[in-house]
């Protein structure tokens, strides 16, 4: 892993529960930033964070992980992977790179969320990261996935309805299939701490769904899904 990426000391948050008057661990959830790179997904990392934690030193080899507590006590480590899904990087480094996103967590992935730009032409590149995580990974991995739309800033919230009922490129309604409907849009260029504070709410809201119904992502599985792939 790069050198910029740090583990948290701790896994478990202990966030005060005020109402009951005691102490309720909080899992810390695991988030990794995937897409191509030119999408936005430093600035998408730096905004859940808060702060500019994500340069772009080192960033074009290596994931980065930091971590965060939201407001109400949730613990979130981001981790952003390299522009690895680019035509030009070999699927060997794609591969060594999510054994390391993998070891970073080892209590594994809870959500990924595939980031697009909705104002840049959607090219082979991002069909070629979308087959390319698949293979990877396996189909499994959509089970965790969120579609997150940078360049937010284009549409009211209603608009953005509108779009994927009627001008939606195919490609966004396949992924929009495959992340069974979870999409959060996004802007990045926002002053406002509650337009920010709204943007994350929404994508933990889609991260406790996905918790609530599956294990996370974990190396085991990883590896499960690579040797039965082996032996295809
Ligand atoms: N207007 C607008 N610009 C954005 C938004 N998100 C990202 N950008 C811009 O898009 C450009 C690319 O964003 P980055 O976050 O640097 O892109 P990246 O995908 O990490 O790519 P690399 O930096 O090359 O690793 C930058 O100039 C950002 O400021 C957004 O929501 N709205």
């Amino acid at each position: 892993m790069g050198s910029s990426a740090s583990k948290p000391d701790k896994n478990i948050n202990i966030a005060g529960d005020q109402n009951m008057g005691t102490s309720v661990p909080k899992p810390v959830k695991n988030i990794v930033l995937v897409g191509r790179s030119i999408n936005g997904i430093r600035t998408t990392g730096n905004t859940i964070l808060g702060q500019k934690k994500f340069t772009s030193e080192g960033a074009f080899m290596h994931s980065q992980m930091y971590s965060t507590t939201t407001p109400d006590g949730q613990m979130i480590n981001v981790i952003k992977t390299p522009g690895m899904f680019d035509l030009s990087v070999s699927e060997d480094f794609i591969s060594k790179e999510i054994i390391n996103c993998l070891t970073l967590v080892e209590e594994g992935i809870d959500a990924v969320l595939f980031v697009l730009s909705i104002r840049n032409r959607i090219s082979q590149e991002e069909e070629y990261a979308l087959n390319t995580l698949q293979r990877i990974f396996g189909s499994k991995i959509f089970e965790y996935m969120i579609l997150l739309l940078t360049n937010g800033e284009k549409f009211e919230a209603f608009e953005f309805e509108d779009y994927f009922r009627e001008h939606c490129p195919e490609f966004l309604m396949k992924v929009l299939r495959f992340c069974n409907g979870r999409k959060v849009l996004f802007n990045n260029m926002t002053n406002d701490e509650g337009v920010k504070a709204e943007q994350v709410n929404q994508i933990m809201v889609h991260v406790a769904a996905i918790s609530k119904k599956i294990n996370p992502y974990t190396n085991d599985m990883y590896r499960h899904i690579k040797v039965r792939f082996f032996f295809l």
